[in-house]
């Protein structure tokens, strides 16, 4: 049994102090988390002061990308080592956001699932399809290019590992969500991809999430879903009292 993974990925939303006093409500709460894990992906500036505002709770801590270098001359960006020194644990990869605003290819995205794993992160790698793509049929020929693009050159335990996020481009921040069949149909055309690329077993340890207006009203038909082992939520994760329904979603699936 894969265990649900629950992602609020903030976005650029919130102030330090708004970013505490949401971690300060959710560590209130009995989340279990041998049936949920609780990642919280927030803006770079806030990640020192979460992780340590999140220590010996339920609650990982997780960065919004990440440069594939170790070092060197690249102004503004932060690297794997540098978040794995503050104790950050996992890192979404080749968010659309990223792809569309910030020239992230399928290659660039590759190259940081790579120094992800260098660095002990768990990467989130965001894969999916424009409004047009799925208009024409191309939704899973596009995602499993990309799947298999990102995990290119990984061990079979990185793949393993490794979380892909299932992100339908025209759902996300829109209010339209794919029904949970359209959405099980893709991660497990996801699977199935994996499976030839890496083999049986990892095929059925690797998790996918989905994400696109995931919201307390629709994630546990989601998550009744087989293919579907979590959620990568915007909107939804930025209220504590909204992201607790979800992980409880996830406790209970
Ligand atoms: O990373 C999260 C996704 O972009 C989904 O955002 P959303 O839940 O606001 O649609």
């Amino acid at each position: 049994m894969r265990k649900r993974v629950i992602a609020g990925n903030w976005k650029m939303y919130k102030t330090l102090s708004e970013a505490k006093d949401f971690v300060e409500q959710l560590r209130e709460k009995q989340v279990d988390s041998s049936k949920v894990e609780t990642v919280i992906c927030a803006p770079a500036l806030f990640l020192d002061q979460l992780v340590q505002a999140t220590k010996d709770s339920f609650i990982s801590i997780g960065a919004q990308t990440m440069h594939e270098e170790k070092e060197g001359a690249f102004t503004g960006e932060v690297s794997g080592h540098q978040l794995q020194d503050l104790g950050v644990s996992y890192v979404v990869i080749g968010h659309s956001e990223r792809r569309q605003y910030f020239n992230e290819t399928d290659d660039t995205v590759n190259k940081k699932v790579i120094a992800a794993f260098e660095n002990n992160l768990t990467p989130i790698i965001c894969v999916g399809e424009t409004l047009e793509q799925r208009e024409q049929n191309e939704t899973e020929s596009i995602v499993s290019a990309q799947v298999m693009a990102a995990l290119e050159g990984l061990t079979e335990e990185s793949v393993e590992n490794s979380i892909i996020a299932y992100e339908p481009i025209w759902a996300i921040g829109t209010g339209k969500t794919a029904t949970a069949d359209d959405a099980n149909d893709v991660c497990q055309a996801i699977r199935e991809t994996i499976l030839d690329g890496f083999g049986e077993e990892v095929a059925s340890s690797v998790r996918i999430q989905y994400g696109g207006s995931v919201k307390p009203e629709n994630i546990e038909e989601l998550l009744s879903k087989e293919h579907i082992d979590g959620a990568l939520v915007g909107g939804a994760s930025l209220q504590a009292d909204s992201f607790v329904k979800l992980l409880e979603a996830g406790e209970n699936a």
